[in-house]
């Protein structure tokens, strides 16, 4: 058997899922270990150890200046060199609902190693912003995949998750920049109805509560060009027991929860 992969789950003060994304990984094969922020602080290097970084979900700092900001920030000045070796290397990074908030406000995606470091006066063309009902919004809501090339995606064409964010929805400052992001691949997770057969990616927006946030296009993942970064509003880590589901007797669910096939990938890459 090949060594299992070491999984860095970064944690910030407020950070509240990081205990169960850590156990997601290593119910899957992986060996990972939760660090704080303050403590990669003091030692930036260590973070080459390891082959896959999770930006895990909860309200670092507080949400305050807006949700992911200060958590970015650090990524962006005393971490930046350590991230762009990992962007640059064979590795993954993952963000999920802050994390991923995070690694749109750092400028991490949907650019990854192409756009990093960023430059201090470059524009940025798309956010993560307070969900169009104002409010933190906590639902299941169906998904359809668009980037199966990412290494998170393979194998998942449609998948059911929960959802509990109040800044969910993403915002572009020109539509045309979506045309860029499908050719490259980085529209990675639309919301969609149950039952739809197949994704579409459309300018209008999917009523509540199907898109959950208002989200542009729809959008509720991003991915980067190569395939190796991967952020998402949803929590897979939330559903990695069929009974996580809130109609597993009624549907008769047994044994995993889909999400648990993104980590699976993502240890599975590492064979
Ligand atoms: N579940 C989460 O990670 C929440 C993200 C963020 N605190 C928000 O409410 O938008």
């Amino acid at each position: 058997m090949s060594t299992p992969p070491k999984v860095c789950v970064l944690r910030a003060p407020g950070t509240n899922c990081d205990i169960e994304t850590a156990h997601a990984f290593d119910l899957c094969g992986a060996e990972s270990t939760r660090i704080h922020l303050l403590k990669l602080l003091e030692n930036p290097s260590q973070l080459d150890e390891y082959q896959i970084l999770c930006l895990p979900g909860g309200f670092s700092y507080g949400d305050d200046v807006g949700a992911g900001v200060i958590f970015a920030s650090h990524l962006q000045g005393q971490l930046a060199d350590v991230i762009g070796n990992f962007l640059a290397a064979d590795k993954l990074v993952l963000g999920i609902c802050n994390g991923f908030q995070v690694l749109l406000k750092a400028g991490i995606l949907p650019g990854g190693a192409a756009d990093w470091p960023p430059k201090p006066d470059q524009d940025r063309n798309a956010t993560l912003t307070w969900n169009t009902n104002g409010k933190y919004t906590s639902l299941w809501v169906n998904l359809g995949v668009l980037a199966p090339q990412n290494v998170f995606l393979k194998d998942i064409d449609q998948i059911e998750l929960p959802i509990a964010h109040a800044e969910g929805r993403i915002a572009v400052s020109d539509d045309s920049m979506i045309t860029g992001w499908q050719e490259n691949q980085q529209i990675a997770m639309c919301y969609r109805e149950a039952g739809d057969s197949e994704t579409v990616l459309q300018e209008d927006i999917l009523p509540y509560p199907v898109n959950p946030n208002g989200s542009a296009y729809n959008i509720a993942a991003l991915s980067d060009s190569s395939g190796r970064v991967l952020g998402l509003m949803p929590h897979p880590e939330r559903f990695l027991f069929a009974t996580q589901h809130p109609q597993w007797t009624r549907l008769g669910l047994e044994g995993e929860g889909a999400g648990m096939q993104l980590f699976r990938n993502a240890v599975n890459y590492f064979e």
